[in-house]
């Protein structure tokens, strides 16, 4: 078992790259969750588990003018969401490219489009893991909500009309270079997609059916046969059920339980290949107090579990 990432440099640097952005979604509140995860005492426990931590501050969109940021089709602040996500890109790339491990905290999951652009960037072979209720990967075409933070995915890989304003997205990760794990609601528009494109998805059926540990194993040999090609692992809180994160805008009940979601960090790490890591989606504006400080904590917990806390 490799200690950590074989694309890390030493000494070993995490860089948590703060993002508190909404504009994929239209709840408030989900802009607060990467200054939570950080008041929790992320940096410290990063550092307890032997990492150098690079953090400079939650970045600032504010000074990303839209004033005049009309919807394309039904999609809502195009403009926005695409100067974010590519000012997030350069950044998350910037830091795979030093060899460090670019650890983003969401924020919406539309951020997604800026992270994992950001890895290909540097590693175009890298692949994806994509842990989620949701598939995110509804085009223009097919959303029902209009919501960015539904189509990320889409964008990445080059589905559906092209948007304009996203023209700086590359079209960079392929279809066979995607797993899903934790599905559960997921759109008939979406379906479509990854049958059409042959998508491999784990959803909360084959969790039950196989376990977690067979799921990722599954997972890892799909995407990563050889064990040899970096990974961007993109973790959406709501992957878990709601009874363990349930300060998230989009719940679905029957979710990962919460030593399955740790598992899957935990084992992300061990192949020591990780090279980004998201946590996205937490919104501590949402359920009574001692919700938001549990959907928190996991959250640390998992971004630990990430890199490389264990049990013994
Ligand atoms: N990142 C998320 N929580 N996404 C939820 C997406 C829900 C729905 N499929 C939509 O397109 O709007
Ligand atoms: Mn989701
Ligand atoms: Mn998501």
């Amino acid at each position: 078992m490799a200690s950590h990432s074989r694309f890390i440099r030493e000494p070993k640097t995490v860089a948590i790259v703060g993002c508190p952005f909404s504009g994929g979604q239209p709840k408030p509140g989900v802009d607060k969750g990467p200054i939570h995860l950080v008041e929790a005492g992320l940096i410290s426990q990063f550092e307890g588990l032997g990492w150098n931590v690079k953090f400079e501050g939650h970045h600032q969109f504010e000074d990303i003018k839209t004033n005049d940021d009309p919807p394309v089709g039904i999609l809502k602040n195009p403009k926005l969401v695409s100067r974010v996500t590519e000012s997030i890109a350069k950044v998350v790339g910037e830091h795979v490219k030093n060899g460090e491990l670019a650890v983003t905290l969401g924020g919406d999951h539309s951020l997604a489009m800026g992270t994992i652009s950001g890895t290909l960037s540097t590693h175009p072979e890298a692949c994806v893991i994509w842990v989620d209720a949701h598939a995110d990967i509804n085009t223009i075409e097919s959303t029902g909500s209009g919501n960015i933070h539904g189509m990320p995915v889409s964008f990445l890989l080059g589905l559906g009309s092209k948007v304009p304003e996203f023209s700086w997205v590359k079209p960079l990760l392929k279809p066979e270079n995607l797993v899903y794990i934790g599905l559960r609601d997921v759109d008939a528009g979406e379906k479509a997609i990854l049958r059409d494109n042959k998508i491999k998805a784990f959803s909360m059926h084959e969790v039950d059916r196989y376990g977690i540990g067979k799921v990722v194993e599954m997972a890892l040999d799909h995407v990563n046969p050889n064990r040899d090609r970096p990974i961007h692992l993109s973790f959406d809180v709501d992957a878990l059920d709601p009874t363990v994160a349930p300060s998230t805008g989009t719940p679905v009940r029957g979710g990962l339980t919460f030593r399955e979601g740790h598992f899957i960090c935990e084992a992300i790490y061990e192949t020591g290949l990780l090279v980004a890591l998201d946590l996205m989606e937490v919104n501590p504006s949402l359920e009574d107090e001692a919700s938001v400080k549990q959907t928190v904590a996991v959250g640390c917990s998992l971004l630990r579990s990430g890199l490389g806390e264990t049990l013994l």
